[in-house]
């Protein structure tokens, strides 16, 4: 398939200086370009886009002293496609006179902790100029002391730099694209009526919405890339090995009907990414309006009920979209939410743009308490079981990434695309078994996934609810995959839809509140679903969240590792509380 290159948002880098000429701007002035080269340099060397690309930085003309310089930088940034904003200085600078005020960037400034030169007093006199004018900035600030001019960014200064970073891109990427839905709600899940005030204001994408008839219309009339179908069919006989129809034989479809729902759900595939990001080769064949795509960084296939009462289910189509790979080899993931629950799939988005890998979507099914274990397969958990696990599981829609056959350092992974080699792909394919669908579900029929995710992954589940009178919230639990004994995975695995992949799961602990235990993180869990991240990534996501202003309702990330603008503190001392102030002070970035 053509695609046409994406052009992503640039880190603007600002040198701020002490304005005054006649000895002491120009003694700053190499130090000051200096520091901002270095960070460019680091971000370019550390972070990279969803395509696999490094990361771009912009550095303002000249060092900043003063407003026409800052005017200056910011008409750069417009015409140099700048996201994200991050002022760096070894000295002290006139505060208002030279901060970034577009309201959309996510701002940091990095006061460098010298004492020759005052790099923190401006940092402090800086921050409280964006307070006091209402444009949240992080601050960042070395804990030790280093000599003017050195180059060495300290660890404590990278991490955050990285964090804002990381944020501050995956704000600045989904703004202006769309959150595509095909169909409508979907069993009357909530998170399927897609909330177009929250997606504008919150998060500055758009929505866009096809009825699912458009799939079925681009079917019957063979409105896809003939060549990437045979392509792809020739493929996925050759990959994706169909497992037993545990159906009731009266009710089993013929030979025939299910080779027919290969081509139709390979079709749907094709049809789904296309509808999503355009296709050129549309054009080619005449179908120039269809060639656009919706523009959307993310979608969701409504699928249940009216869909797959009728025809083949979008368990294939999701499942391979979201992966990591497919007949083309392997690619980015696409974020395609199931049952169209647009509230996961932006948490997936998140977590996707945070770490550019693929991600779970799951039912957050069953808590299995160690007694209800024990009860049942004759096994009391032991070690990371011992507190009882939650069952993640949903109609064979997740990513075959998630089955934890990539490694990193000899141990389970997840893995940003281009570190993927040939055989983890492989292996995640062979992992995989595609079952005819339970018709009881499914009378349309179609195929769904089944594996079980190895266990060790550390992973973070996260997921965005909509509360009447509040607004939108995030909630977050970090955790891991586990593994447990293959005959009471089997037992406890068969007591559900053994067509649909497993992922054990098990919830960081804290004693404290809803992750007391891990029947009250379920419990707490504010829906059905959860998106699931590989890594540890809760602080990335606050950091995240309150550049969206959406706070955090639920979380088990240590203090150590938030990391949120300088304003927050001045909403109180408790940091839920004060999140929660401040995100309703601030209100949405795009209202
Ligand atoms: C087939 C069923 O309707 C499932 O799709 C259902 O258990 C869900 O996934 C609910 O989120
Ligand atoms: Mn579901």
């Amino acid at each position: 398939m053509k695609e046409a290159k994406e052009e992503y948002p640039r880190i603007g880098i600002r040198p701020i200086i002490d304005g005054r000429l006649g000895g002491v701007r120009e003694s700053l002035e190499e130090t000051t370009m200096n520091m901002a080269r270095n960070v460019a340099a680091l971000f370019e060397r550390e972070l990279k886009y969803p395509d696999g690309t490094p990361v771009q930085c912009v550095i303002a003309d000249s060092t900043i002293g003063g407003v026409k310089e800052a005017a200056d930088c910011a008409k750069k940034f417009e015409r140099e496609n700048v996201g994200v904003s991050l002022s760096v200085t070894p000295c002290w600078c006139y505060g208002t006179e030279t901060i970034d005020m577009n309201p959309h960037l996510p701002k940091a400034i990095w006061g460098f902790n010298g004492t020759e030169r005052p790099g923190a007093v401006y940092l402090a006199a800086a921050l409280a100029g964006h307070n006091q004018k209402g444009l949240p900035a992080f601050g960042i600030y070395g804990k030790d002391v280093q000599d003017v001019g050195d180059l060495y960014v300290p660890e404590d200064v990278k991490s955050k730099l990285l964090s804002f970073a990381r944020a501050g891109l995956a704000v600045a990427i989904m703004r202006g694209k769309s959150y595509l839905s095909i169909g409508s709600v979907s069993m009357g899940i909530a998170g399927s009526i897609v909330d177009a005030d929250f997606f504008q204001n919150y998060l500055g994408m758009r929505n866009e919405y096809v009825d699912s008839t458009e799939v079925l219309r681009r079917i019957e009339h063979n409105i896809f890339d003939q060549e990437e179908y045979a392509k792809a069919i020739a493929w996925t006989k050759e990959n994706c090995k169909e497992g037993e129809d545990f159906n009731p034989a009266e009710k089993q479809s013929t030979r025939e009907q299910k080779d027919q729902d290969w081509e139709f759900v390979v079709k749907m595939t094709l049809i789904i990414r296309d509808l999503m990001i355009g296709n050129e080769k549309l054009a080619e064949m005449g179908f120039g309006e269809e060639a656009f795509g919706h523009n959307a960084i993310a979608s969701g296939f409504q699928g249940q009920r009216q869909w797959t009462d009728f025809l083949p289910n979008g368990d294939f189509p999701e499942a391979i979209l979201n992966s990591s790979f497919d007949w083309n080899g392997i690619r980015a993931p696409f974020m395609v939410a199931t049952e169209n629950d647009s509230l996961n799939g932006v948490p997936m988005l998140f977590g996707h743009l945070l770490t550019n890998t693929a991600q779970i979507f799951a039912d957050v099914r069953t808590y299995w308490s160690p007694e209800a274990v024990e009860r049942v397969s004759g096994w009391k958990p032991t070690d990371q079981a011992a507190n009882g696990f939650i069952h993640l599981i949903n109609s064979g829609s997740c990513t075959l990434d998630g089955t934890g056959q990539q490694s990193r350092d000899g141990q389970p992974a997840m893995k940003p695309f281009w570190e993927i080699s040939e055989e983890e792909a492989q292996a995640c394919l062979n992992a995989t078994t595609w079952y005819p669908a339970n018709n009881g579900y499914f009378r349309g029929g179609g195929y769904s996934s089944k594996f079980l995710t190895k266990g060790g992954m550390p992973v973070t589940m996260s997921r965005i609810n909509l509360i009447k009178g509040q607004g939108p919230v995030l909630q977050i639990a970090e955790g891991y995959t586990i593994d447990i004994p293959e005959n009471v995975h089997q037992i406890l695995d068969e007591r559900t839809d053994r067509t649909w992949p497993t992922t054990w799961f098990v919830p960081k602990l804290t004693g404290q509140g809803a992750f007391r235990d891990v029947y009250s993180v379920m419990a707490n869990w504010g829906s059905n679903h959860g998106s699931i991240s590989y890594g540890h990534v809760g602080s990335d996501l606050i950091t995240l969240a309150s550049m969206l202003r959406i706070p955090v309702c639920m979380h088990n990330v240590e203090d150590e590792r938030i990391f949120r603008p300088s304003a927050w503190s001045a909403f109180g001392m408790d940091p839920e509380g004060s999140d929660y102030r401040a995100c309703q002070t601030y209100g949405p970035v795009y209202k």
